[in-house]
């Protein structure tokens, strides 16, 4: 496998948790610009696989390479999360206290402490950015109110918002919709749709229907290693995928 035109390889990836193999001999491959939809039974692998894109977890064997050319096993978690991949863990961790704008702003790429985030001058470029993220978060009309006033669908897609700030490359972005209503959902497929025009996007979840309105190439993970790729209609209909995950 060539690693030229990839966001992300893993070839030969594995890691074992006291004897136990948690991922086996893995290879996936997400190519610049590609959003993927990562499904598979519960202990299937995919955090683990996830915590060693981030750099939390070192694979005991393999390759992992960022954009193609950076091995991402000789990296720390901060220096992985630098070279531009975000994630967004399942539960929203937004600055409750703060307002929508504020949570934005203290997310913005670049070091800097709360004080001058939230009250220097923002440059023309910093504020078309605050604005193109709240187009695609559909937060425009929330902007000042409190981050705690929002609902938990609003709020996942504020989180989404601060993961935009930070200017990733790459998204990895763990059960999006557990607990949103039915149009928070769609509106979530949408949502990820826009940010994928522009960014290459790893989601992981369970909801079928919303997998379906993302319209993009499907792996399931089962024990470690990949089960079947491919359309979704083409992953679903695998006996295998059914006999472990789909017909549960
Ligand atoms: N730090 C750890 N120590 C021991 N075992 C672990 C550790 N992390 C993960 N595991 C085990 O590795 C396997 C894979 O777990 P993982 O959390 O990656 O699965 P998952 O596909 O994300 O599942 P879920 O859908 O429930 O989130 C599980 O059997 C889990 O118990």
């Amino acid at each position: 496998m060539s690693k030229s035109g990839t966001i992300l390889y893993l070839d030969g990836v594995s890691v074992s948790f006291d004897g136990f193999r948690a991922i086996n001999n893995l290879s996936l491959v997400l190519d610049k610009g590609e959003m993927r939809a990562i499904i598979g039974p519960n202990g299937a692998g995919k955090t683990t696989m996830m915590d060693i894109v981030t750099g939390k977890t070192r694979p005991d064997t393999g390759e992992v390479f960022f954009d193609g050319q950076t091995d991402l096993t000789r990296h720390d978690e901060a220096e992985i999360a630098m070279m531009g991949i975000g994630r967004k863990f399942q539960k929203p961790t937004v600055f409750e206290n703060h307002s929508v704008e504020d949570n934005i702003l203290l997310s913005l790429k670049g070091p800097r402490s709360i004080f001058p985030a939230l009250f220097h001058k923002h440059s023309a470029e910093e504020k078309r950015r605050i604005d193109e993220i709240f187009s695609v978060i559909r937060l425009g009309d929330k902007r000042h109110d409190l981050a705690a006033n929002l609902s938990h669908g609003q709020k996942q897609w504020l989180e989404i918002g601060m993961l935009l700030a930070q200017d990733p490359k790459l998204l990895l972005v763990d059960e999006p919709v557990a607990g949103m209503t039915d149009a928070e959902t769609e509106e979530t497929a949408r949502l990820l749709k826009d940010i994928a025009k522009t960014h290459s996007v790893i989601v992981v979840e369970h909801d079928m229907h919303f997998v379906r309105e993302l319209g993009v190439k499907v792996t399931c993970l089962h024990e470690g290693s990949v089960l079947s790729e491919g359309t979704l209609d083409f992953v679903s209909s695998d006996e295998r995928v059914v006999e472990v995950y789909l017909g549960r």
